[in-house]
């Protein structure tokens, strides 16, 4: 079982329900995280259980980047919109960051999403439960 985030802006929301209800097999097994409005969109549209964290603007993305900064997401879907501008633009760059830090794969459109769950079905991430089981110590 993998720790997966899921996050899209308003206007990537619909897409992001139906990669969720295209995909829902796959992403049973996982255990998903999500901010706030996004998790509740998927929750409503599919059989998926989502733990929700705050809305995106209220801090969700940093409460999943704190996840990210302990190296406990294996992966993230962040489905942004590239043509408007967020007032938490700062708290985004910090997630995408903190990915780039960890190494963690992060999918910023559809395209890329699809690529990253095929590798997911097919076991790819598998390594990922050694790293939850022999989680090394965290300083620098
Ligand atoms: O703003 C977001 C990510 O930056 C998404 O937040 P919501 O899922 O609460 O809309």
């Amino acid at each position: 079982m993998l720790n997966i985030a899921l996050i899209a802006h308003d206007r990537k929301k619909d897409e992001m329900v139906n990669f969720t209800i295209a995909y829902e097999h796959v992403f049973k097994p996982h255990q998903l995280y999500a901010t706030g409005t996004t998790g509740t969109r998927i929750m409503e549209n599919t059989s998926l259980n989502v733990h929700r964290f705050m809305s995106g603007p209220l801090g969700g993305d940093q409460q999943i980047g704190a996840m990210v900064a302990q190296n406990e997401m294996d992966f993230i879907i962040f489905l942004r919109d590239p043509l408007m501008a967020q007032p938490h633009e700062p708290d985004i760059i910090a997630l995408l960051r903190l990915c780039d830090v960890q190494g963690i794969p992060v999918a910023t459109n559809v395209a890329t999403a699809e690529l990253l769950v095929k590798c997911l079905e097919r076991g790819d991430f598998a390594w990922r439960e050694l790293v939850h089981k022999y989680k090394p110590g965290l300083e620098e």
